[in-house]
């Protein structure tokens, strides 16, 4: 009996019904709880196995991605212990493109900042540092680049995402606001329930130029009945003077040009 114990304990996970099938009285009579016993440990060892499996896998992921060349930190020039946003900038990861979309406008293109996990991942790091002792109840990202930096920001500080969007996107009832920017004007929009009364709200967006379009958002986020707790930017153009437009709340903005 005890060889036959033996013998079931060595088969091979997939195999144990099998076994159960051939010789259920001869099992039975060994001992039921123990034959399940075995049974639980077999699983119980595939699991953990498979647990190691994934673990070595994604240590293995995190390894290559380190030692690869994919991200802002990951060239031998860069060393993530000395990041800063002055080497993001040195790095050029913020791409200064000529008479876009005007001529006479020099436009920050960030498209290479959201292609680097790197980059990404310190930038929604940063904004979320700065931004949490601000108490946010809700984040309102301003379309479309806000919105790319807002949800990450909104999930790490554990709060929900509001939509600001351009004319005419919204389905629901909303409320409205014209603004002039540095190329033209604009008009943004906001679901009328989408704020509680009196909720601390934060305003993100990638650019701070002029203001126009931050404090229009401001403005609908008061008018929809919150309580607008600051404002967050990965660029601010300081010679727009947009801080200007927004004296009355805090701006966090991680990286600033003065011309
Ligand atoms: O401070 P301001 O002078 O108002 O300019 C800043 C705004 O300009 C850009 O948006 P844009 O209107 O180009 O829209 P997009 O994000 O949809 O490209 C930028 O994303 C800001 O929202
Ligand atoms: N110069 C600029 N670059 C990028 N986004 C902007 N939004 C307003 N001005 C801008």
């Amino acid at each position: 009996m005890e060889a036959l114990s033996v013998h079931i304990c060595r088969v091979p996970l997939f195999a144990v019904p099998k076994v159960y099938d051939a010789f259920p009285l001869a099992v039975e009579c060994v001992e039921r709880t123990r034959f399940m016993r075995t049974c639980g440990s077999i699983i119980y060892q595939g699991v953990q196995n498979s647990l190691k499996i994934r673990q070595a896998q994604h240590n293995n992921h995190l390894r290559n991605r380190k030692g690869g060349k994919r991200g802002f930190f990951n060239s031998k020039r860069r060393d993530p212990a000395q990041f800063s946003m002055e080497k993001l900038l040195a790095e050029a990861l913020v791409r200064d493109v000529p008479d876009f979309p005007k001529p006479g406008i020099l436009f920050k293109d960030i498209t290479p900042v959201l292609q680097d996990y790197d980059a990404l991942r310190q930038v929604i790091d940063k904004m979320t540092e700065q931004s949490r002792p601000l108490k946010v109840d809700v984040v309102v990202g301003i379309e479309a680049r806000g919105f790319i930096f807002g949800a990450p920001l909104a999930l790490e500080l554990e709060v929900g995402f509001v939509p600001l969007r351009k004319l005419g996107k919204l389905p629901y009832n909303r409320l409205v606001e014209e603004y002039a920017l540095e190329y033209g004007t604009n008009t943004v929009e906001i679901h009328t329930d989408s704020i509680k009364p009196g909720q601390r709200v934060l305003i993100v967006d990638d650019v701070l130029a002029t203001g126009g379009t931050a404090a229009a958002a401001a403005r609908l986020v008061e008018r929809a009945g919150g309580q607008v707790a600051g404002l967050c930017f990965l660029i601010e153009l300081d010679f727009l003077e947009g801080r200007k437009a927004l004296e009355n709340y805090p701006i966090i903005s991680l990286i600033r040009y003065q011309e």
